[in-house]
């Protein structure tokens, strides 16, 4: 009989935590609760948070690197962790850190990707075996960006984001820059003169030549209407490459076929506009990490 290899769980695990593009973004509804009915195609980038967990015995969940102006019980690292343990009941606890490299509040939906993440790292580290359908819908109670990152693929989403349909779009380079300002989600949602009424359509007309003629962000006249550094932002990353704003902004993320173009473009920039460049990946990092463990 041949050896049975057992592999051994690891005491801690770390991993990018990603932040993700929404390519368009169309409002094609708004529900009774007040809630939007979206169609948004969503994409990772090989870019994020380092999130590190290890299991503890003590039941306690720990976040040992406390997130300036979040508090412990409003961060979604926390939260996440809290509601799995109440799911599973487990008895077992978690030591958490995290290196934050996004930016909060700029569209790249950092805090869903930490709170899936979380989930998706105690499951295993608790060795809870939660499904990740369950672990989406843990999630979707969170934030509706959640299921998105729990799922872990580049997905055509409906409703709040919680209807996926799995795509491949172009895998480009994209320079993500940042105005120097936080747009709350809630103020975009909430103002009157927001379009509400794209039409719905069928995500087999997408191809990756038309994503910039045939689709938009329904947030960005909004925001640009609103906030000049957006504006200004905007008009003259459209000088190098198509663009658009990401979520409900402020990040406009630029479209290249090559790293050194998208990093040529970066040198443009002002010294104070903040920027990175990262490439689109259809598969989370988390979850390619988690299938070698
Ligand atoms: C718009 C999107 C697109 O990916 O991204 P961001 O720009 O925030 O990253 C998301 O749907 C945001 O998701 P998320 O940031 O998790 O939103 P939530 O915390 O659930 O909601 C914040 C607030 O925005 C409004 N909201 C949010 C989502 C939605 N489909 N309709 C809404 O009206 C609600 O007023 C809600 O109180
Ligand atoms: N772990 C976290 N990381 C980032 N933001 C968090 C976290 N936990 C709670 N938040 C709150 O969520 C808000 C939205 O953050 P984020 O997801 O980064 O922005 P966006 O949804 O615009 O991409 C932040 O302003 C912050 O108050």
């Amino acid at each position: 009989m041949g050896a049975v290899t057992e592999k051994k769980m690891p005491s801690s695990i770390t991993v990018t935590s990603p932040a993700k593009l929404n390519l368009f973004l169309h409002i094609v509804g708004r529900r009774v609760d007040g809630y939007h009915n979206l169609e948004t195609l969503f994409q990772f980038l090989d870019y994020g948070d380092r999130i590190t967990i290890a299991a503890n015995a003590s039941g306690k969940i720990i976040l040992q690197t406390p997130m300036p102006g979040v508090a412990l019980e409003d961060n979604l690292i926390y939260k996440a962790a809290t509601a799995l343990q109440r799911y599973t009941k487990t008895q077992h606890g978690c030591n958490i850190s995290i290196e934050k490299v996004l930016p909060m509040g700029g569209g790249l939906g950092g805090g869903s990707s930490n709170a899936a993440t979380v989930l998706l790292l105690l499951n295993k580290l608790w060795q809870t075996n939660v499904t990740t359908e369950k672990l989406a819908d843990i999630g979707l109670s969170l934030g509706a960006d959640v299921p998105i990152f729990v799922h872990g693929f580049s997905a055509f989403a409906q409703g709040v984001g919680e209807k996926l349909t799995q795509v491949h779009p172009k895998e480009y380079w994209y320079l993500i820059s940042k105005p120097d300002i936080s747009i709350s989600t809630a103020e975009v949602f909430t103002a009157e003169q927001l379009p509400r009424n794209s039409a719905s359509i069928n995500i087999n007309d997408y191809n990756d030549d038309n994503l910039f003629s045939d689709f938009h962000n329904d947030c960005q006249t909004y925001v640009v209407n609103h906030y000049p550094k957006v504006a200004n932002l905007l008009a003259r990353l459209l000088e190098y490459a198509p663009s658009r704003m990401t979520g409900t902004g402020a990040c406009i993320f630029s479209c290249f076929s090559t790293k050194d173009e998208a990093l040529a473009a970066a040198k443009q920039l002002p010294d104070d506009v903040e920027c990175f460049v990262a490439k689109g990946v259809n598969n989370s990092p988390v979850t390619t990490a988690l299938r070698s463990i």
